[in-house]
């Protein structure tokens, strides 16, 4: 059987380690069977080939442990979503492993699929954020109201959006060690009033008010070391248009909503290169979550 595991957008503006946003594209793509020993072919992206260092063969065993059924599997990886780009690959492939195991042994229960995708992300990054998993598995726009007891709301939205991914790598891992244990108040609070009012201009189809509501004060101010470029790459966005731009995941990867998609991502790529660093941009739009195919 198959899976496409979709790429994501967390934090989403001032939504840290709450909201994401599923992609339609890229995505990974897992082909699954059972065997009877464990082995793991990977093409694409360089990710590991060893079943116990690649997040997909580590979340696909990890829900067989916690189901207590012993069987191997075959698992193919066609690498699609490159790797730190802040584009939720190891979540990606970290539902696309789960979900392959749940289709065939017929799980239906998203905690357990959310659980075991979380033992390959913690492998990956060292943190069992969930805004990742949770948007690849759900699709649409998703808030994380919890993760242990696993708690989702989803706005079903449809929109498009651009992203401009450089040549550059920033590792989750990284990204969360510069984060402080304790922010001000008032940064709290700003934070509060922007991802509250940005869920009600999403729920009103209002774009442009979502766009002028993306930003942030929790995380990446203290982040801005690791990407030096990100307030003239985003200042070159709001000239071309856009209605506003933000950071996806912890980097490096940034997304912009506006009209004049292409041009927008066009301005960005150009602000990239002004900084010495190559860049690409793509549109894509929401999309519906990881889908199965075959048993
Ligand atoms: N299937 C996989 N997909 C992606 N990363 C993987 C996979 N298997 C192992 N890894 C490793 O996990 C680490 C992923 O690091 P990190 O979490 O920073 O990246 P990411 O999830 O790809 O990033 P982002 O969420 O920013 O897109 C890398 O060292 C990578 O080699
Ligand atoms: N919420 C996570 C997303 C990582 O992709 C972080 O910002 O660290």
């Amino acid at each position: 059987m198959k899976v496409l595991a979709p790429a994501t957008i967390a934090n989403f503006g001032p939504g840290f380690d709450v909201f994401g946003l599923c992609l339609a594209k890229p995505v990974d793509v897992i082909v699954f069977k059972e065997s009877d020993e464990v082995t793991l072919e990977v093409e694409g992206f360089d990710v590991p080939s060893d079943p116990e260092k690649n997040v997909a063969s580590i979340s696909a065993l990890a829900l067989l442990k916690m189901l207590n059924v012993e069987v191997g599997f075959n698992m193919k990886l066609k690498k699609r979503i490159r790797p730190k780009s802040g584009l939720g690959s190891s979540g990606a492939s970290a539902i696309g492993g789960a979900l392959a195991v749940a289709n065939v042994l017929g799980v239906r229960d998203k905690n357990l699929i959310i659980k075991a995708a979380l033992e390959g992300e913690k492998a990956a990054s060292g943190s069992a954020h969930g805004d990742n998993v949770v948007p690849a598995l759900f699709g649409g726009f998703t808030i994380l109201k919890s993760l242990h007891y696993l708690e989702v709301f989803k706005l079903d939205v449809d929109f498009e959006l651009v992203v401009v991914l450089p040549e550059v790598e920033v590792s989750t891992r990284k990204a969360r060690s510069v984060l402080p244990r304790d922010i001000p108040l008032g940064d709290a609070v700003k934070n509060l009033a922007l991802a509250s009012a940005l869920i009600s201009a999403l729920k009103e189809g209002d774009l442009e008010t979502v766009g002028r509501l993306l930003d942030d004060y929790l995380v990446i101010p203290y982040r801005k070391p690791l990407i030096p470029w990100f307030d003239k790459v985003r200042k070159a966005a709001l000239e071309s248009g856009a209605y506003g731009v933000s950071l996806s995941g912890s980097g490096p990867a940034m997304f912009a909503l506006g009209e004049d998609l292409r041009n927008i991502g066009k301005s960005m790529v150009e602000a990239f290169e002004s900084e010495g660093i190559r860049a690409e941009y793509f549109i894509t739009k929401v999309g519906g979550g990881a889908k199965c195919s075959g048993v």
